[in-house]
């Protein structure tokens, strides 16, 4: 039998139970291999467990969080979009600049010209970025390829990352991103083709659920359900990019298929919350798109906290709407500029963001969770909204071991 481990001496902010924060003043928490077996008041730690550990940490009076949870991020591309934000400053659009064949397509371009060494290269960097926050769990979507050989490439680098880095990796197939160059004029050709690719895709294990742009500028309601209705039949979650910057109906027709959650909502509806309540559906906050778009429309925070919709938060780090690659920034943004509360962000990044992508084994420190929890310079959860651009993370334990970057 694995031994077990004591972390003694500190502040936990469990996010378990119906106190704020899930508080343990003087708390100890005992993991065996990659799995938490115990969580309590010091007090309270039971004899015959205790005579059992055999390595024991004195955290000091830290305080202790579940590990985060990025759970939107594009993080394997080629390239960068430096002038496009140069000339959003200057007046342009996001959408004029789609329709002129910039913005995600010039990603495409950038990524197909790479090699799966240079994706993996940059991927990697980035994500020592999110993991020096204390991410523990990141998802990684495609959509830069837009090719089945470089929607597979760009899945690849996702899994690899999972497998070279401390970091649970879960990937999502989005060949609905963008219309690329050589469907120019035929999107439903290009929808029969992303529909095509994807049993391959999930037959090399490359995919865990799928996702869409229903947008103006992306992919209409109907193309989406298409897409959707493949998934189903391969037994894949589905999520979307709904509202971000108009009200197409997406939140509800995601919730029609189970949805796991429905990312940005900037123009979500009431009927679209009413719809995502029903199916348990998570929204997805993305406070980085928001500020770096400088968008007017804020997500009916109120109206999803009045529904019980969970709220997640997520960097949704790409080089187009959102290049950060710090979840606690984007805690911050969340209170600043969504009025979200600190408990609400860290939630948001842990336990909902867990949720998002249909994980119930984190996001929590209790028995029987993931071995996954941060150790933070800081007295009080609430700073963890609180400071910006400095990084108060000390530790990070991944699957039960201390993590080193
Ligand atoms: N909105 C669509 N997809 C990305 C942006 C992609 C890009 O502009 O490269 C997003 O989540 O914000
Ligand atoms: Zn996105």
């Amino acid at each position: 039998m694995t031994a077990l481990t004591l972390w003694r001496n500190a502040k936990l902010a469990t996010l378990q139970g119906s106190t704020p924060w899930g508080w343990i003043e003087d708390g100890t928490l005992l993991t065996q291999g990659d799995r938490i077996v115990w969580v309590g008041e010091a007090s309270a730690l039971p004899a015959a467990q205790a005579k059992q550990v055999e390595d024991e940490y004195d955290l000091g009076g830290a305080l202790l969080t579940p590990g985060l949870v990025d759970c939107h991020t594009h993080l394997v591309y080629g390239g960068q979009r430096a002038a496009e934000f140069e000339q959003r400053l200057q007046g342009a659009s996001y959408e004029a600049i789609a329709r002129a064949g910039g913005g995600i397509r010039s990603t495409v371009a950038a990524t197909r010209a790479a090699s799966d060494e240079e994706l993996l290269a940059s991927a990697t960097r980035r994500a020592h970025s999110l993991m020096a926050d204390g991410v523990t769990t990141v998802e990684i979507k495609s959509g830069y390829g837009l090719s089945e050989w470089d929607e597979a490439r760009c899945l690849r680098v996702a899994r690899t990352l999972g497998q070279t880095l401390p970091l649970s990796v879960r990937t999502t197939y989005l060949g609905a991103h963008a219309l690329p160059p050589e469907f120019a004029g035929r999107t439903d050709d290009y929808v029969d083709a992303v529909c095509t690719w994807m049993p391959a895709l999930h037959a090399q294990g490359l995919v865990d659920a799928v996702d869409a742009f229903c947008e103006n500028i992306g992919f209409t309601p109907a193309q989406t359900r298409r897409v959707f209705e493949a998934a189903r039949a391969l037994g894949l979650p589905v999520k979307l990019h709904a509202e971000q910057l108009s009200d197409q109906g997406g939140a509800a027709l995601a919730a029609e298929f189970g949805a796991l959650s429905c990312d940005h909502l900037e123009h979500l509806s009431e009927s679209g919350i009413r719809a995502m309540h029903t199916a348990g559906t998570v929204a997805v906050l993305l406070p980085g798109a928001y500020y770096f778009l400088r968008d007017t429309t804020l997500p009916p925070i109120d109206a999803l906290r009045a529904h019980g919709v969970p709220m997640a938060i997520a960097t949704d780090h790409n080089p187009g709407t959102s290049p950060g690659l710090s979840l606690l920034l984007m805690l911050n943004m969340a209170c600043t500029l969504f009025r979200l509360t600190p408990e609400e962000a860290l939630r948001g990044a842990t336990v909902h963001g867990a949720r998002a992508l249909g994980l119930h084994d984190r996001g929590t420190l209790a028995a029987g969770q993931r071995a996954d929890f941060c150790v933070w310079d800081l007295e009080h959860p609430n700073e963890l909204a609180y400071w910006f651009g400095h990084n108060p993370c000390r530790r990070t334990i991944a699957g039960g071991l201390e993590r080193t970057l």
